[in-house]
């Protein structure tokens, strides 16, 4: 984008991941940026881009390893300026963007809650002793084995409908996915129930969408000034900050989540042992403009419980 005001001769490239729910957010984007400023849609393009996590579907996520799986090549993108601002699941972005990218604008926070799938049961509870259940979240997977050690674990990986076919073939009687992802795609219907924050705490920024863009740029900061929402802002603070201070990478087992009561913000966190042996809760109350620092004040508190070697376990 050469001017301050996208036009459709220069339109406003949105940059986005290919998948379904990567597309719901970069439109919902788009469209609030467009009713912000009174634009119409042909301002703005969206600019899908292929990421390697998206192209290996046939490996668990632990064996690809590596940071920004699924953010890198979007981010080049970015610092190129082949796009103008690109949008994100917060929650699987790292706590700390490549130097000359900022992410300084959320948009209004979606449903936190995980949504318990399934064809039979209604519930966790409702599930029979030894049934199978399908996650490749860390955090899940240590949660449920912690709620009920009984249950098999089978990894489970893909999108959505991916996900709900092989609950169809029977390979495992239920699985987890978050509220805010079904709500995005109108399908919050396949969830049997949502489960709450005392029975399976989040993940730090489930259900926020973050947009990143290049500091430098003053225009597109200015524009993206109207979509800002500060309550998301506030509580991501604390959750990324208490994420932070953990040294949260993709192969921790971590929840958080910060809700606003008044002027004061509640942030709960929890860390487990990758197998569900252990598990460690604690939370803060505190001033919103504090928060920050109840996150990180949080995380070492955790930390010193937990003592080296906590993590080590394997699920
Ligand atoms: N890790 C994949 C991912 N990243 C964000 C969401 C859902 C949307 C959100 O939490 O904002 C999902 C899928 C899921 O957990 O069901």
């Amino acid at each position: 984008m050469k001017n301050a005001r996208p036009t459709p001769a220069s339109p406003l490239r949105i940059g986005t991941r290919g998948s379904p729910l990567a597309l719901a957010q970069a439109f919902e984007t788009r469209d609030r940026l467009a009713a912000a400023h009174g634009l119409s849609e042909d301002c703005f393009e969206i600019v899908v881009i292929k990421v390697t996590g998206d192209q290996i579907q046939d490996k668990s996520l632990k064996e690809i390893g590596g940071k920004g799986l699924f953010t890198r090549e979007i981010e080049e993108a970015l610092l190129e300026g082949a796009i103008d601002i690109a949008v994100h699941s917060m929650k699987d972005m790292p706590v700390e963007q490549p130097a000359g990218l900022i992410i300084d604008c959320y948009l209004p926070r979606e449903d936190v809650r995980d949504a318990f799938v399934s064809l039979r049961y209604k519930s966790i509870n409702d599930l029979p002793q030894g049934a199978v259940v399908g996650s490749s979240s860390l955090r899940r997977r240590a949660q449920l084995a912690n709620r009920r050690p009984d249950l098999k674990l089978v990894e489970f990986r893909g999108n959505v409908q991916t996900r709900l076919k092989k609950l169809d073939d029977n390979v495992a009687e239920a699985t987890f996915l978050a509220m805010a992802g079904l709500s995005r795609l109108g399908r919050t219907e396949v969830a049997q129930s949502a489960i709450a924050p005392e029975e399976m705490l989040p993940a730090v920024a489930q259900g926020a969408i973050g947009v990143e863009r290049r500091l430098e740029d003053a225009a597109v900061d200015a524009l993206l000034a109207p979509i800002r929402d500060l309550p998301t802002a506030q509580r991501l603070s604390a959750e990324r900050a208490f994420l932070a201070e953990l040294d949260g990478s993709c192969e921790t087992p971590i929840a958080g989540l910060a809700l606003l009561e008044g002027e004061n913000l509640w942030l709960r966190g929890e860390i487990l042992r990758p197998d569900g042996s252990s598990v460690l809760r604690g939370e803060r109350r505190g001033p919103i403009a504090a928060g920050a620092d109840m996150g990180r004040d949080l995380a070492r508190d955790l930390l010193t419980r937990a003592g080296p070697g906590f993590f080590d376990f394997k699920a």
